[in-house]
């Protein structure tokens, strides 16, 4: 997707004469154009028109990967949940992101649209593999202005069964203090480690506000059709998009943000318009900030340390 600059990586050689250093140069506007075109999101608005989100150099650009900035992690404490001797600070997110653990929960296996798991657990699924597998997501999903409060919102072009893995919400890892006021809903905890569920397990964000792939762009529904959870691609943990029922081409992709974020007493109102939605129960009144923490999914259990 986005990151198709192995293609355009290749470096254009100036070969001398002035001649060709004026086709070099007519090669890398062109290079540049190219890369920022594969790096937009495009939608669809109300009257059927074709246009570019809208980046205000902050984002959101389209990458369908994790990217992680080891200098913000080199006061950060050492996990506890990781066994001695690891990555740290991280390198790269498959180091902080590693499955850990005694047991071994299900792998997404080399494609996600027909939800193939994986047990094995030794499998050679790499979180290459995956990302190459997932960016074809054009076939499957489109970006469309809900004509509402919602915004932009993902729609289905085909049919999906349930418990079907749709995607995986990628971005930028960060530590949990790293994030710093309103964040829109873009933030993702996920915990470190070994993944049976603990109270005090340390944890990352996911931060698709800059950086992420159409996921990003699911919005909230208190009737949802998908959840998040996570699962591993490899030795990699991810955090996956799962149909919790069979949905229809055309429909509209939600996920439940919780009740921190769209509830009876959040200052934030839900335009979700399902019967059973928050703001038909909502106490007038009442209002007051909601975490801008789009949720928290306790994850199976893993092992293997930092393979990707
Ligand atoms: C993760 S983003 C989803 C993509 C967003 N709609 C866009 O256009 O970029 C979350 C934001 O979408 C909007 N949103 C999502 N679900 C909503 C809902 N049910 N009611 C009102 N606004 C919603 C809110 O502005 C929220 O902060």
């Amino acid at each position: 997707m986005g990151v198709s600059a192995t293609t355009h990586n290749k470096p254009v050689k100036p070969t001398g004469v002035t001649k060709r250093r004026s086709t070099l140069r007519r090669g890398s506007l062109r290079l540049r154009r190219t890369r920022s075109q594969n790096r937009q999101f495009h939608y669809t608005t109300p009257d059927g028109v074709t246009q570019v989100v809208k980046s205000n150099g902050t984002g959101p650009e389209l990458l369908n990967d994790y990217t992680l900035t080891p200098s913000e992690f080199l006061h950060e404490p050492y996990p506890s949940t990781f066994p001695p001797g690891g990555v740290w600070p991280p390198r790269k997110a498959s180091d902080i992101l590693c499955a850990l653990g005694t047991d071994y929960m299900d792998c997404v296996g080399s494609t996600c649209y027909t939800s193939r798991i994986c047990t094995d657990y030794a499998c050679t699924h790499t979180l290459s593999a995956w990302k190459a597998a997932t960016s074809d997501w054009e076939q499957h999903f489109e970006l469309r202005h809900t004509g509402s409060d919602r915004g932009i919102g993902v729609f289905t072009k085909r049919s999906f069964r349930r418990g079907d893995i749709l995607g995986w919400y990628a971005g930028e890892i960060k530590p949990l203090d790293s994030i710093i006021g309103t964040h829109g809903g873009y933030l993702m905890e996920i915990e470190l480690g070994d993944l049976t569920p603990r109270a005090d397990a340390p944890s990352v964000y996911i931060d698709a506000k800059k950086k992420g792939n159409w996921t990003r762009f699911i919005n909230h529904s208190c009737e949802a059709d998908c959840v998040f959870r996570i699962m591993r691609v490899g030795g990699v943990r991810v955090m996956v998009v799962e149909a919790v029922r069979d949905v229809r081409g055309g429909e509209e992709l939600s996920v439940d943000y919780g009740r921190e974020y769209y509830g009876v007493e959040t200052r934030l109102r839900c335009a979700c318009g399902a019967r059973g939605c928050v703001e038909r129960k909502r106490v007038r009144g009442k209002g007051k900030g909601g975490s801008e923490v789009v949720g928290r999914w306790w994850g199976g259990m893993v092992c293997g340390f930092g393979i990707e």
